[in-house]
């Protein structure tokens, strides 16, 4: 049970875009990696499973898309909501893979490592250039098969560009939305079978998040399928392909080539990968939109209880009326509304607005009241069995 009045304090991992950091004004929020007691976090790729959860913690905000780098559950199960910022950088990310897909047909990073190398100048340096050239000789994109597995925010745009560039595409998502199948080009066709995309794939990119139902979702018998000729691209997380699979693959010339967003030293060593330092979502572009959205988020949260764009509960929003509201998480089981409104009534305190929502094992209530709380009450329905989080916002 807590009953909280500003100042809010917010406790920052990684460098976060000032765009976001503004929208929480400073004479209500204490803002900074090193506060203490924290109501709520922001971060991005910071690995938040190594940190004991604070007591004081009400939200986390991942300015970003990923959220394999905090324990979820843990933070479900004391009630308090996960926030990222679906498709803030995923135009980011999509003109990288872009990139990715002519780094790999052109032999650019090789090209340019020998063009940077070499000495001389003027004749010297253009026959040593006319002779060196026939190395990097590479491929063409137009009329290449481009297998995309993940349609979501990324593997749409990603799949979109790829057709307007004359790749012809398929793709692959057992789970894919109204919302996506709308924005995809109907240049993209469906694959029956995550086998049937990479036996059919010139290049395969990931675009699915890293959960114990991705983790090395491709492996060896799935690289087996694959084109000896295809390049696999991977921008979504390392453990999405079991890398040592995939060196395999590049040995025996089974796969050509391998372009990761994450790097290892085996990767690194290797001639056929191209790897990047996880840039996908670093553009000024993406950064601004990431923080800016996730900490609306956030602020909205703390100050009116209400939750838009939260991996593990509902949204719940409802305009502010006169009066407090109460703020509780609950586990989804029946009978939690009769019992925190039976308190309420046996305290006489009328409702003004009710909303209640569920998602998986979880439920959040929003119940706005034009009265004073008294403090027993809170603790009447703190003391519910499966009752997670009770806030006075
Ligand atoms: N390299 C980088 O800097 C970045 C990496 N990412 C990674 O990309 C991932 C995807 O991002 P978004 O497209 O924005 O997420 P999203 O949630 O919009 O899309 C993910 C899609 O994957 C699908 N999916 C889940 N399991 C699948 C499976 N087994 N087979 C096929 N499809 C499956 C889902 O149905 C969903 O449509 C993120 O979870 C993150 O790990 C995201 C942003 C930046
Ligand atoms: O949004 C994501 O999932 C990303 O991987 C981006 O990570 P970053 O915020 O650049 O550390």
């Amino acid at each position: 049970m807590t009953q909280h009045f500003p100042p809010f304090k917010i406790k920052t991992y990684n460098t976060l875009s000032p765009s976001g950091l503004e929208k929480f004004p400073s004479d209500r929020y204490l803002i900074g990696p090193g506060i203490e007691h924290p109501d709520a976090i922001l971060l991005r790729s910071h690995d938040l499973h190594q940190e004991a959860i604070p007591e004081t913690i009400k939200a986390v905000g991942r300015a970003g898309t990923g959220v394999n780098n905090i324990p979820v559950a843990e933070y479900s199960k004391r009630g308090i909501p996960v926030f990222n910022a679906p498709g803030a950088n995923a135009n980011a990310v999509t003109e990288l893979v872009i990139a990715g897909l002519l780094l790999a047909a052109r032999n650019i990073p090789d090209a340019w490592y020998f063009t940077k190398h070499l000495e001389g100048d003027g004749e010297e340096l253009e026959t040593l250039v006319e002779q060196g050239k026939k190395r990097f000789s590479g491929f063409e994109l137009s009329g290449k098969t481009l297998g995309v597995v993940g349609l979501g925010a990324i593997g749409v745009k990603v799949s979109n560009a790829a057709a307007a560039l004359g790749l012809k595409v398929i793709g692959f998502d057992p789970q894919l939305t109204v919302e996506s199948a709308w924005q995809l080009s109907s240049d993209a066709i469906a694959a029956g079978s995550l086998d049937e995309l990479l036996a059919r794939a010139d290049f395969v990119t990931l675009h699915v998040p890293l959960n114990d139902h991705t983790r090395h979702l491709i492996n060896a018998a799935r690289l087996a399928k694959i084109k000896p000729t295809a390049t696999l691209l991977n921008f979504s997380r390392a453990a999405i392909v079991d890398e040592s699979a995939v060196l395999a693959a590049l040995e025996s010339s089974t796969l050509h080539a391998y372009v990761s967003d994450f790097p290892s030293r085996a990767l690194l060593n290797h001639p056929r990968t191209i790897v990047l330092p996880h840039l996908g979502a670093s553009t000024v572009e993406a950064e601004d939109n990431c923080a800016s959205m996730v900490s609306e988020q956030v602020r909205d949260f703390l100050e009116n209880g209400n939750i838009r764009r939260s991996v593990n509960f509902p949204d719940v929003h409802l305009p502010r009326t006169e009066g407090l509201r109460l703020a509780i998480a609950n586990e989804n089981v029946p009978g939690m509304v009769s019992q925190i409104t039976g308190i309420l009534a046996e305290h006489k305190i009328n409702i003004v607005d009710f909303l209640n929502k569920s998602r998986g094992d979880y439920a959040y209530s929003l119940i706005d009241i034009n009265d004073h709380i008294p403090p027993p009450l809170l603790a009447r329905i703190s003391s519910i069995q499966g009752v997670l989080s009770v806030r006075v916002v």
